[in-house]
């Protein structure tokens, strides 16, 4: 076990959150807080509708400061770094980033895009290197053939692949994913959870975390959960001693039985 205190042992952590609490008006959106990231780790963020874990994912985007306690992402305090710089070493995509793109802009300048936002630079025609890259990460997500189509032409799970491929175009040390198989069809669930898993399986890959409701949507190769409810956690640490019937009951405040068959998970009322 890590000592977390100690200011070496930060720096192998990309997250690192400690008595975190957000309060708005008179609304505690997280409290009492403790939590840990480290450099191979895949997590998934489960909980009921307003557990606050699109709160906390803001935490680690270097979106939102906390109100009491301390966040430290890639290894920098919060409140003591330039998080414009900080955010260019973070793949973040939400359902906030999809309503930010304009519908008539090419799929792949939408990839490339990522990187020049983050220089700050603009220009006319992209680097063929940039495009390249684009290009690949299109295909790896299965929407290689959509590169000169508009966004606003694509379908609900080809833009979730297209804002994942434009999180990974800047090659982050982390990756948070905000619910990304939300409003997707059974198909277009399977196919995201099956390409998160490649990405997960894969050493090269930043860490991850991915914040869903649905037990169905965890992709194989995730290693860790936490489980928040109301602002707390309810339960967090590895996948196979988190995720059980007990656990997940709690969190959603009603008798649940889970399921396992093979590496996936499967959820229903007792
Ligand atoms: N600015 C704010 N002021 C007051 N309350 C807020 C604010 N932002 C969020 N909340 C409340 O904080 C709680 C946690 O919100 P958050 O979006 O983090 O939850 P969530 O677990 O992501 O929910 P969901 O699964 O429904 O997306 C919710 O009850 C929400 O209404």
């Amino acid at each position: 076990m890590n000592d977390v205190a100690d200011p070496e042992n930060l720096a192998d952590l990309v997250i690192h959150m400690s008595g975190v609490g957000v309060r708005r008006g008179g609304n505690k959106l997280l409290a009492d807080l403790d939590w840990s990231v480290e450099l191979d780790e895949r997590w998934v963020v489960l909980g009921p509708n307003g557990a606050g874990k699109t709160t906390l994912l803001k935490l680690a985007a270097a979106e939102l400061h906390p109100t009491t306690g301390a966040v430290h992402v890639l290894g920098d305090r919060l409140g003591r770094v330039d998080v414009f710089e900080l955010r260019t070493r973070i793949g973040f995509t939400s359902a906030a980033v999809n309503g930010r793109i304009p519908p008539e802009e090419k799929v792949r300048d939408v990839v490339v895009s990522a990187g020049y936002a983050v220089l700050g630079r603009w220009r006319e025609s992209y680097d063929e290197l940039d495009t390249g890259r684009a290009d690949e990460l299109l295909t790896a997500l299965g929407i290689g053939h959509l590169g000169d189509r508009s966004y606003g032409t694509l379908s609900e799970g080809e833009r979730k692949r297209t804002l994942i491929a434009r999180s990974l175009m800047t090659d982050p040390e982390m990756l948070l994913l905000d619910e990304p198989a939300a409003g997707l069809d059974l198909g277009g669930r399977e196919d995201l959870v099956a390409r998160l898993s490649t990405l997960a399986l894969d050493a090269e890959a930043p860490a991850m975390v991915l914040v869903t409701h649905h037990v169905e949507e965890i992709p194989p190769g995730f290693t860790h959960v936490l489980l928040l409810a109301e602002g707390r956690t309810v339960a967090a640490g590895l996948l196979d001693d988190v995720l059980t019937s007990g656990n997940l009951s709690e969190a959603f405040g009603q008798e649940l039985v889970l399921e396992r068959s093979g590496d996936r998970f499967f959820a229903r009322r007792r």
